[in-house]
C-alpha cells in the first residue's frame, strides 16, 4: 500500500460538484431522454453519484475500454475490453468518463459512437487534464480542471488498485516508481 495519500478532492468537494454537473446537465436535456454511457472502468463511481442527480428519464448503458494497464502512462493503444448492450441509433447520448488525460481514449470513443448514429453526443467528464493532452477532443462537462499528477481514487487506479478510495488523491511515490521502472 501507499504511504502519503495527498488528498487533491475531497469527498465533499466531489459530492457537490457532482450536484452542480447534474442540475446543468438536466438544465440542457430539459424534455429529452437521455442515454448515459459510462466508460469502464474508471467511471464507476462517479457515474453512479452523477446519476441519482440528474432529474430527466434517462437510461444507461456501459462499455469497457483500457489503454493504461498497470502504468502511470497511456499506451497510445487503446482496446475494446467490452461493448455496448444496446443501440444508440437516434439517442441523446452522454458519455460519462472519470478523466480526459491524453485524449486518446475520448477520440476513439467519439468516433467509434459517432459511426452508430446517435441523435446527439457529448461529453460529461469529472476530470480533464489538459497538460496531458495529444489530442484535442471536444467536451461539454467538466468537474475539475486537475494539474499533471498521476491520481488515484474514486475509481481511477493505479495498477487496478486504489479504486475503492472515496476522494482523488495524488501519491509523489507512484510518478518516482513508474520512472524508475521504465529505466
Ligand atoms: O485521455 P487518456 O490518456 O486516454 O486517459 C483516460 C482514460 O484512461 C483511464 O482508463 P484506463 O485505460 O486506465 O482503464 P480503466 O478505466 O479500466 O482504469 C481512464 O479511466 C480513461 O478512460
Ligand atoms: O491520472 C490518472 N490516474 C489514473 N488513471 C488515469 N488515466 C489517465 N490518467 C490517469
Ligand atoms: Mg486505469
Amino acid at each position: 500500500m501507499l504511504d502519503d495519500i495527498e488528498v487533491l478532492i475531497s469527498a465533499e468537494e466531489l459530492d457537490k460538484r457532482n450536484r452542480e454537473l447534474a442540475e446543468q446537465i438536466t438544465a440542457d436535456f430539459e424534455g429529452e431522454q437521455v442515454h448515459i454511457i459510462g466508460v469502464l472502468k474508471g467511471c464507476f463511481m462517479f457515474v453512479t453519484d452523477l446519476v441519482r442527480y440528474i432529474d430527466l428519464d434517462l437510461s444507461v448503458d456501459f462499455l469497457g475500454l483500457s489503454s493504461y494497464g498497470d502504468s502511470t502512462k497511456s499506451s497510445g493503444v487503446v482496446r475494446m475490453t467490452q461493448d455496448l448492450s444496446d443501440p444508440i441509433e437516434g439517442k441523446n447520448v452522454l458519455i460519462v468518463e472519470d478523466i480526459v488525460d491524453t485524449g486518446l481514449t475520448m477520440k476513439y470513443l467519439l468516433e467509434n459512437l459517432q459511426t452508430r448514429h446517435p441523435k446527439s453526443l457529448s461529453v460529461v467528464t469529472l476530470l480533464d487534464k489538459p497538460a496531458g493532452r495529444k489530442v484535442e477532443v471536444p467536451i461539454e462537462y467538466t468537474g475539475f480542471e486537475i494539474p499533471d499528477k498521476f491520481v488515484i481514487g474514486y475509481g481511477l487506479d493505479y495498477a487496478e488498485l486504489y479504486r475503492n478510495l472515496p476522494y482523488i488523491g495524488y501519491v509523489p511515490q507512484i510518478e518516482e516508481e513508474d520512472q524508475a521502472d521504465d529505466e
